[in-house]
């Protein structure tokens, strides 16, 4: 079987490209109505690492009319003058949305600056309180990646209560929301992380394995239970054996994808739609953004209704 055919294969693609016909929608209308949607992207020093993803964001954001504006910065750039730069931004009302590629130069905490973008701009939904949202249950601007991998989980059809969840990395921005998501759905969820003892014993008792750890083929075939989701979340750049650089994820996906019922590729697995997701978080930043607006100045019912 091809690898575009088998059915086994939980491609990001087509869902990515039904919620960006969706966002267009909403896009379109905001426009009209005098708010139109806008991401900015900001990215400090060498940013090989997320060149990809900022393209990516850059094409879909016109396919859907989001406007998007990408703000580079030196490496040597210091954490202060990044924060005087996000408060700028979030004084902006051009600006719906603000996000924080990662990773960041080592001398700037990275926790300080996703602190200082108004959480109603947090369109990556890494400020504090946005975590803390997701802990609450209110899931509906959750970090991009950990909601486009449960997105595809739930592209299975398997219901999420009490299902056998394992996710092997405890990242703040991938990991442990993820974790989160899914309990919120009433999964049973176990993480795994590099100090778990045994994680092929973990791993196997999974009915959704998700894996965010950025290590090559850590997950084989035999850590994988017969008829499982395997959610592969890893982006490694490595040499073929044709001496071309390419992007294999964390799972074994060759061997696994004989034991699975569904494996997510890499690349065209979650990444697209993490993308996607990041503009509907933006429309959903925008609406708040205007529900403030309303309260604040809308005409209240009583005066309209004189
Ligand atoms: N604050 C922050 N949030 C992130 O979510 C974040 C980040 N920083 N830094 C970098 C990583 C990486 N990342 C990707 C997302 C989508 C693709 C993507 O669209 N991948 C396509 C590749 C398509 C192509 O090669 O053009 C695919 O998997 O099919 C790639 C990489 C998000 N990250």
């Amino acid at each position: 079987m091809t690898r575009t055919d088998d059915s086994r294969y939980l491609k990001g693609g087509p869902v990515a490209q039904r919620i960006i016909a969706s966002v267009r929608e909403d896009a379109a209308i905001a426009t009209a109505e005098g708010f139109p949607p806008k991401l900015v992207s900001i990215t400090v020093g060498d940013t090989a690492a997320v060149d990809v993803y900022v393209r990516n964001q850059r094409a879909k954001a016109a396919l859907a009319g989001i406007g998007f504006e990408e703000r580079r910065f030196a490496a040597d750039i210091t954490a202060g003058e990044l924060e005087a730069a996000i408060h700028g931004l979030n004084a902006d009302p051009r600006v719906t949305g603000i996000i924080i590629q990662r990773p960041v130069p080592a001398h700037i905490p990275i926790k300080t600056l996703q602190a200082a973008v108004h959480p109603l701009k947090d369109v990556e939904g890494m400020h504090p309180a946005s975590i803390g949202n997701i802990v609450y249950n209110q899931l509906d601007l959750a970090p991009c990646t950990a909601a486009a991998s449960v997105e595809l989980l739930k592209e299975t059809g398997l219901e999420l209560k009490g299902l056998e969840v394992v996710v092997v990395g405890h990242s703040e921005i991938v990991g442990k929301p993820i974790a989160f998501l899914l309990m919120s759905e009433g999964a049973t969820v176990t993480v795994c992380h590099h100090m778990t003892r045994s994680l092929a014993a973990h791993a196997r008792r999974a009915d959704a394995l998700f894996v965010a750890v950025g290590k090559p083929r850590l997950i084989k075939a035999d850590m994988v239970k017969p008829g499982a989701a395997v959610i592969d979340i890893g982006i490694n750049s490595e040499i073929g054996p044709d001496g071309e650089t390419r992007i294999v994820g964390d799972v074994d996906t060759d061997s696994v994808k004989e034991v699975a019922s569904w494996i997510t590729p890499v690349p065209g697995g979650v990444g697209p739609l993490t993308v996607a997701i990041l503009l509907r978080n933006t429309m959903v930043a925008l609406n708040r953004q205007r529900a403030l607006y309303r309260a604040t100045y809308g005409v209240p019912d009583q005066i309209a209704a004189e």
